[in-house]
């Protein structure tokens, strides 16, 4: 569970708070969407809940351990990948990068492996260890991100803007696979403007000027989006998907 109680952040230079009293809990396997407009302050939350960023006041706490305490416990349990995965890549090939995580946490060789098998399979690249990163299209250096976290085995995989600059294909590719972890009982938070496609999920909370403006199930929050400067998808939030 990611549990944040009144967290404040300013950032260094920041004239006012990019977090100004979030209070919220994700239980383990749930699902959610956290929208809102330029500089509401969603990847500074999501930031907080594996130690990136400390608060200034109030607690981050994933499964009750406060993270500043426990920080490790909060980076094994809440895989991140960041808004541009090129950013984020340490190695020159897929399965080197994929393996990285694991690595740092001293696991042994054997379970390494099956980690990256398990983890690529887990997002359709499986076998594609020995490619280059730089070689591989945007959807699927998208997707190795993705693996890179899952080989983490995380209870919580947040995702910033795991969809800017993928096309159509790579987004429905990138959403059937994280349909699929959902399903198979990984917590997700997907941190994006565009909330097509995503009312499958069980909550969307939205983020106003450092705050929690709407949080609910996902045709409750839709009404409100408008009015929260977040374009609402087409359709009704339980339109079939793809
Ligand atoms: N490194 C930084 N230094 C100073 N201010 C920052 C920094 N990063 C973010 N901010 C400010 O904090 C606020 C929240 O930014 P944040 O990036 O968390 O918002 P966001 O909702 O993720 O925005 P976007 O949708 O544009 O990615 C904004 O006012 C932003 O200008």
């Amino acid at each position: 569970m990611i549990e944040t109680r009144d967290l404040v952040f300013t950032h260094d230079g920041a004239t006012r708070p990019a977090l100004d009293g979030v209070s919220l809990t994700i239980p383990d396997g749930e699902s959610v969407v956290l929208a809102g407009a330029n500089g509401a302050g969603k990847t500074t939350l999501v930031r907080h809940f594996n130690g990136l960023l400390a608060p200034d006041a109030g607690e981050v706490l994933v499964d009750g351990d406060p993270v500043d305490e426990h920080p490790v416990h909060a980076r094994t349990r809440v895989g991140m990948t960041f808004q541009d995965p090129r950013d984020a890549f340490v190695s020159a090939t897929v399965g080197a990068d994929v393996a990285f995580g694991p690595e740092n946490l001293g696991l042994p060789h054997a379970t390494i492996d099956r980690r990256v098998e398990v983890s690529l399979a887990a997002v359709g690249m499986d076998g594609r260890e020995d490619e280059r990163i730089d070689a591989l299209s945007g959807g699927e250096q998208a997707r190795v991100a993705i693996a890179g976290a899952l080989a983490m085995d995380p209870a919580h995989l947040v995702l910033d803007e795991p969809f800017a600059g993928l096309d159509w294909p790579a987004r429905r590719s990138v959403l059937a696979h994280l349909r699929d972890l959902h399903a198979d009982g990984t917590g997700l938070v997907v941190v994006t403007h565009d909330l097509r496609d995503l009312a499958w999920v069980d909550r969307w909370v939205v983020l106003r000027e450092g705050h929690v403006a709407a949080d609910g199930d996902p045709e409750a929050v839709r009404q409100r989006l408008e009015s929260l400067d977040v374009r609402p998808p087409d359709g009704p939030a339980g339109a079939p998907e793809p």
